[in-house]
């Protein structure tokens, strides 16, 4: 007989998406909306697990393992407690919870504590449906374990927050979710917060009544509204000014807007991916981000590693780049495919398509050889590969600065190719301006 968990959270979003998660591993799933009705279920139903969140209008989840140890005090208690909150742990320990999860909730974490609990073993992992990945290049065990966490999180209407270095492919995941989505007949709409300027990001994302500011000669919906049954993408949300953020975090909580110059709130019905490649944590400990929209950002979070950390990919990668929309592919030599491998990438899979690019334009001959890939690249040549993350390794410090030395060299070729344009040396590593000079403060470069 199947297992059957109770899941109980205040939030639809995340209750469903947990259930699903569970029912997808073959456990049966009920679902409670609050302490109350979590009770009067188990009145009458026979569970083996319940999986609660913390914080919930009325009674909190610590109330609900309360009253269950008072009556059941065999059955196991899973607690989600908001970010971390030490004292909130202990006492779901101290009250009997056989564990807790603190948010972001790791999908693959929420399931190993439910089998561990229920010493149930792990079926195999869900497949992405072959077919489905239409273009984007999965070859290395992390990025298959990121559009793992994809696929689960789509169907959901969950908040998602992408995390990961500039051009490491948070947008490409972001299209992917909102392709296995339930929204997905309705538009993507992707808003760069960093590029729109922060004067205007209020009516270009609320949206403005006519004659709302001077300019304003016709009403605008904003991006919210142009989203509509679909998904609203807000990439560089590290960058949204300190002063929209009450705004978008009403937004989040209620789903509704207030137009500039409307006095009439508006529904809104989208789903919301944001991607950032800033530290949040740093941002909220320096008073740049607003703690609370960070932690309703980041109930789910998926980290896109940097590309240096799946060099798996940059073969499948750099053939896909060079071959693309061609009739007669290019081949690449071992050699190049080697120094390739050895780059650390600063600019991740947007670097490469760019290198490759570089490769199309200038090189006629069927093999590519080291010589015509870009000099920031071909100084790569014959150094160690790097390792992927997960690779066991004792020396990891000595990788660790190896590969700072290899990014050091890829920048300075790259400033050097560009006379020391930082706009030109960005855009041939594939990264933001302001990324670059964030790089040349971290790895120490004049
Ligand atoms: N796994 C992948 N397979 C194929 N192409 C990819 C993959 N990842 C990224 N790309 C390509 O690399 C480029 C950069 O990706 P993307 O725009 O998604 O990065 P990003 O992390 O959103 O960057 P930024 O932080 O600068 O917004 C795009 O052209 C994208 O199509």
């Amino acid at each position: 007989m199947n297992r059957s968990i109770l899941v109980v959270d205040d939030e639809i979003r995340y209750r469903e998406l947990y259930a699903r998660v569970l029912r997808d591993a073959g456990f049966d799933v009920l679902e409670a909306g609050s302490a109350a009705d979590a009770l009067e279920l188990l009145e009458h139903e026979t569970l083996d697990m319940i999986v609660s969140d913390v914080r919930m209008p009325g009674e909190s989840g610590l109330d609900l393992l309360r009253r269950v140890r008072a009556g059941k005090p065999e059955l196991p208690f899973l607690l989600v407690t908001a970010y971390a909150d030490v004292r909130e742990a202990v006492d779901a320990l101290k009250l009997g919870a056989v564990d807790y999860l603190a948010k972001p909730v790791d999908l693959d974490e929420l399931l190993a504590a439910v089998r561990d609990t229920l010493g149930v073993g792990a079926d195999a992992d869900p497949e992405i449906p072959a077919g489905s990945l239409e273009g984007i290049v999965a070859a290395s065990p992390a990025m298959r374990s990121v559009l793992r966490d994809a696929y689960r999180v789509a169907p959901s209407d969950a908040t998602v927050l992408l995390t990961g270095e500039s051009g490491s492919g948070k947008e490409v995941v972001a299209q992917f979710i909102h392709r296995h989505s339930t929204r997905r007949d309705k538009p993507m709409v992707p808003v760069n917060c960093a590029a729109i300027a922060p004067a205007l990001l209020a009516s270009e994302l609320f949206g403005h009544e006519r004659g709302a500011f001077t300019g304003a000669v016709n009403k605008r919906n904003g991006y919210f509204r142009e989203a509509h049954e679909g998904t609203l993408f807000l990439d560089e949300i590290g960058d949204m000014p300190l002063e929209l953020q009450p705004s978008l975090l009403r937004a989040t909580e209620t789903g509704r807007i207030t137009p500039v110059g409307s006095d009439k709130e508006t529904l809104i019905d989208c789903r919301l991916i944001a991607a950032t490649n800033h530290d949040l944590e740093t941002d909220v400990a320096e008073g740049r981000f607003r703690q609370d929209l960070y932690y309703r950002l980041n109930v789910i979070t998926i980290d896109i590693p940097p590309l240096r950390e799946r060099p798996e990919d940059i073969p499948p990668l750099a053939r896909a780049f060079l071959n693309k929309d061609k009739t007669e592919a290019q081949r690449l030599s071992r050699a190049a495919m080697q120094a390739l491998v050895s780059h650390p990438w600063p600019g991740n899979v947007r670097e490469l398509a760019n290198a490759m690019a570089h490769v199309r334009l200038l090189s006629q001959t069927d093999v590519i050889l080291p010589e015509h890939l870009p000099p920031a690249v071909r100084k790569s040549a014959g150094k160690a590969a790097p390792a992927s993350r997960n690779a066991e390794s004792q020396e990891a410090p000595v990788q660790a600065r190896t590969l700072e030395q290899h990014e050091i060299e890829a920048v300075t070729a790259a400033l050097k190719q560009t006379k020391g344009n930082r706009t030109h040396a960005a855009q041939l590593l594939g990264i933001t301006r302001r990324g670059l000079i964030y790089k040349l403060k971290r790895l120490g470069i004049e």
